[in-house]
């Protein structure tokens, strides 16, 4: 009997937090009861389709000992690297032993802690038979220009069909694996996420809009953005 289709989980979670300017790594900042990590790996645990979760971690990371959640025997914790590619790939390559070539994988980043099990859900049904595979985002909505280095305004971008790209960002794992060492042994420049791996290989993947909240935690002020969006949504942040 072929084997069931299983669904992979890795989160980059190595970062340092540089922009946000704090003592410790943002995805370990408190946001009311839990971590902005214990947030989000709690929502993936709860999401009944994940078989593991893998999380890549600072080789020094100091916090992760101290949280009880890494006792979870779904969540499996492996070293990251200088990049956040670098992280995703240590990541495919704990998987190369248990996951088979067409599993999916699903990449997610630690600080993007309000993703919706609904969104969760639309991505998996929507890409379920797609040749590539895909990402969540949402269209921009500002007028967008790009300006020299002394922000001077050089020119107004075409918004028209731009989005901003979330994640999970969702792959089958040998062309995932396949594509993002290639990008990487290239030398590719801008792979800032799996998708852009992907295409730097030559494949289209599909575009899943998501909800609006599914914020990436990177500056000061999206601390209370995702505080209030999490409250929103049930979860206290006092
Ligand atoms: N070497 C790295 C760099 C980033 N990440 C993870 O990739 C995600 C998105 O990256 P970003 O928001 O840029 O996090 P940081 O790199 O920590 O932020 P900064 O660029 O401000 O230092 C985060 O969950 C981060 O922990 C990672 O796993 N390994
Ligand atoms: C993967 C990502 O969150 C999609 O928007 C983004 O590319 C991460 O970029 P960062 O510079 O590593 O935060």
């Amino acid at each position: 009997m072929q084997n069931s289709i299983q669904y992979w989980v890795i989160v980059p979670a190595a970062g340092v937090g540089k922009r946000m300017g704090q003592q410790c790594p943002k995805q370990y900042l408190q946001l009311g009861q839990y971590t902005i990590l214990e947030h989000t790996l709690r929502r993936l645990l709860k999401f009944p389709l994940f078989t593991k979760i893998i999380v890549a971690l600072a080789d020094d990371d100091p916090y992760a000992e101290q949280l009880s959640i890494f006792d979870e025997p779904n969540i499996i914790k492996v070293v990251g690297g200088k990049e956040r590619a670098d992280s995703v790939l240590a990541g495919l390559n704990k998987l190369q032993t248990q996951a088979s070539e067409n599993d999916w994988v699903l990449v997610h980043d630690v600080v993007r802690p309000c993703i919706r099990h609904s969104d969760l859900q639309q991505l998996i049904t929507t890409l379920s038979d797609h040749p590539v595979g895909g990402i969540l985002g949402v269209p921009v909505v500002d007028t967008i220009k790009r300006t020299s280095e002394q922000g001077v305004i050089k020119q107004t971008v075409d918004r028209h069909l731009l989005w901003r790209a979330f994640t999970p960002q969702m792959f089958r794992f040998q062309l995932l694996f396949d594509s993002l060492q290639q990008a990487l042994a290239s030398d590719a420049k801008d792979i800032t996420d799996e998708a852009s791996a992907i295409e730097h290989a030559g494949f289209q993947p599909l575009m899943v809009e998501g909800a609006e909240d599914n914020i990436k935690i990177t500056r000061p002020a999206d601390l209370a953005l995702a505080a209030f969006y999490l409250q929103q949504q049930g979860i206290p942040c006092e």
